[in-house]
C-alpha cells in the first residue's frame, strides 16, 4: 500500500542533511492520526537460549512468538490456558492456535524453525553479547522475509543506511554463522546472499527498527525491549528532540478498530502548519543534551542540530533542564503559556532569546507520571472539535489539557 492510501497528510521529502522526511501536506492539528503502520518484520529481543519455559520465573519475560503479546505464567497442572508452542521446536510459544498458524506460514517458518534450532544447539553465538544474538535473529528473520515477501525483502533494502566499520565487524561475525545453517535456496550467493548483503541488512535494522517495549512499571525506569519491528512509513521520520508527534502502541492492549496489536499509531502533539515537517523523538525527551548526541551518533549516525540542541549546547555542564525549567519559570506566567498554547506550539513559535525556550514543551507535553518520561498527545479530535484530553503515549495517563502544572519539571540530569 503506498504512503497516500495510508496517509493523506503526509509526504516524504528530500530534506536537507537528513536524507528522507515526513512533511504535512497540509496544516494538520494536534491529536490528529497521521499514519498507521504495521511491520513487515518482527524480531524477538530476547537471546537465543530463554529461561525455561516451565519455570514459573519464565511467566514475566515470555511473549508470543509471533505477536509478542504477554502470555500468562504457565502453572502446573492448568490445561486451560490456550497458549501452543511449536510442534517441531517445542521451544516457541504462541498466544494462541490462530497465532501459531500464521507463525508457522510466516515468522516461525519451518527454516526459521530449524535455524534457530540449530542455533541454540550448538553455535559460537551463544558465547557472545545480547546484541549479537539479536542481530541473528534479525538476520534470520529478514533471510526469511526474502523468501516468503520478496517485496517487503526489497523495501527493507531501501531504508536509509550504509555500513560503517562496527557493522562489518558485525556482519564478518554473523555471516559465516548464518551460512552454515544449512542455508536453503532463497540465501543461495546467486540469490546474492553475500557478506556485502549481510551488513546492508545490519545497517537498514540499526537506523531503522523501532522496539516494542515492555509496558510501563512505576518501579522500573528502564524499560527494556521485548522485541524489534520493521515498520517501513514510520522509517521515514526524521528525529527531534522536541518531537511534533508521537508513536502509540498496543502490544498487550486492544487495538484501535482495523488495527493489529503490533500496529502503531503516529498522532500529532500540537498543530503544524503546512510544509512543516513531522519529527518523532528517537527515544524519550527527557535525556539531557551530551546524552541525546551520544545516543544519536552512535545509534543512528548523525548530529542532532535541533532547536533544542542548539540552546542546550550553550549551557555549561552543570545545567540541567531542571534548573532551566525553574529560571524560566521566573520570566513566563501562566498566561504567556495559555498564548503559546493558542499559537503554533511548534518549536519554532519559542525560538526567541531566552536560555530554555522549550520549558513549555515539558511542562505541557511530558508525563509527570513517575519514571514514566512519556509524551502527552492529545486524544483524537472529533469532527473540528479539539479534544482536551492529553494521553500519554507511555503509561496511557489521561490528563485535562486545559490546565497543566507549572509549579515543577523534572528532568534527568
Ligand atoms: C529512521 S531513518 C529516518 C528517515 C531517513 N532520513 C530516510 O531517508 O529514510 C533514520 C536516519 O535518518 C537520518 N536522520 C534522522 N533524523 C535526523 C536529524 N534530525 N538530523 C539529521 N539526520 C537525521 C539519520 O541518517 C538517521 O540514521
Amino acid at each position: 500500500m503506498s504512503l497516500a492510501a495510508r496517509s493523506s497528510l503526509l509526504k516524504v521529502e528530500e530534506i536537507q542533511g537528513r536524507g528522507r522526511g515526513m512533511v504535512a501536506s497540509q496544516p494538520i492539528k494536534a491529536g490528529q492520526i497521521v499514519l498507521r503502520d504495521s511491520p513487515i518484520l518482527l524480531y524477538s529481543a530476547l537471546p537465543l537460549i530463554r529461561q525455561s519455559l516451565s519455570s514459573s520465573s519464565s511467566s514475566t519475560s515470555c511473549f508470543c512468538d509471533h505477536c509478542f503479546r504477554i502470555l500468562p505464567p504457565i502453572l502446573q497442572g492448568d490445561t486451560s490456558s490456550s497458549t501452543v508452542f511449536c510442534p517441531n521446536c517445542c521451544h516457541h510459544r504462541f498466544c494462541s492456535s490462530t497465532c501459531l498458524s500464521k507463525a508457522l506460514n510466516s515468522s516461525h517458518s519451518s527454516w526459521v524453525c530449524q535455524a534457530l534450532s540449530c542455533l541454540r544447539a550448538n553455535s559460537p553465538l551463544l558465547e557472545q553479547p545480547l546484541e549479537l544474538q539479536v542481530q541473528a535473529n534479525f538476520l534470520i528473520a529478514a533471510y526469511n522475509l526474502a523468501n516468503i515477501s520478496p517485496s517487503d525483502f526489497q523495501i527493507l533494502l531501501s531504508l536509509q543506511g550504509s555500513p560503517d566499520d562496527s557493522i562489518i565487524a558485525a556482519a564478518q561475525f554473523l555471516h559465516p554463522v548464518i551460512s552454515s545453517l544449512c542455508p536453503p535456496s532463497f540465501v543461495s550467493p546467486q540469490n546474492g546472499f553475500s557478506l556485502e548483503l549481510t551488513s546492508t541488512l545490519l545497517v537498514k535494522d540499526k537506523l531503522n527498527a523501532f522496539g516494542i517495549m515492555q509496558p510501563f512499571s512505576s518501579d522500573d525506569d528502564q524499560r527494556s525491549v521485548r522485541a524489534y519491528g520493521i515498520y517501513p512509513y514510520a522509517s521515514f521520520f526524521n528525529h527531534d528532540c522536541l518531537p511534533n508527534a508521537c508513536r502509540f502502541d498496543y502490544v498487550d492492549a486492544n487495538p484501535p478498530d482495523g488495527c493489529h496489536n503490533t500496529d502503531f499509531i503516529i498522532r500529532m502533539i500540537h498543530d503544524v502548519p503546512q510544509g512543516r515537517e513531522i519529527c518523532l523523538s528517537y527515544f524519550p525527551v527527557n535525556e539531557n543534551y551530551s546524552s541525546r548526541q551520544k545516543r544519536l551518533i552512535e545509534d543512528y549516525g548523525f548530529t542532532c542540530n535541533c532547536d533544542r540542541c542548539n540552546v542546550e549546547s550553550n549551557w555549561s555542564d552543570n545545567d540541567s533542564v531542571e534548573d532551566n525549567a525553574e529560571d524560566e519559570e521566573e520570566v513566563m506566567d501562566e498566561d504567556q503559556y495559555e498564548t503559546m498554547a493558542a499559537s503554533d506550539t511548534g518549536n519554532h513559535a519559542l525560538e526567541d532569546n531566552n536560555d530554555f525556550p522549550h520549558s513549555y514543551f515539558f511542562l505541557r507535553y511530558m508525563c509527570d507520571r513517575l519514571n514514566c518520561w512519556g509524551t502527552l498527545a492529545p486524544l483524537p479530535p472529533q469532527g473540528d472539535t479539539p479534544s482536551n484530553v492529553m494521553e500519554c503515549n507511555v503509561c496511557g495517563k489521561l490528563k485535562n489539557g486545559d490546565t497543566f502544572d507549572t509549579d515543577e519539571v523534572l528532568m534527568e540530569d
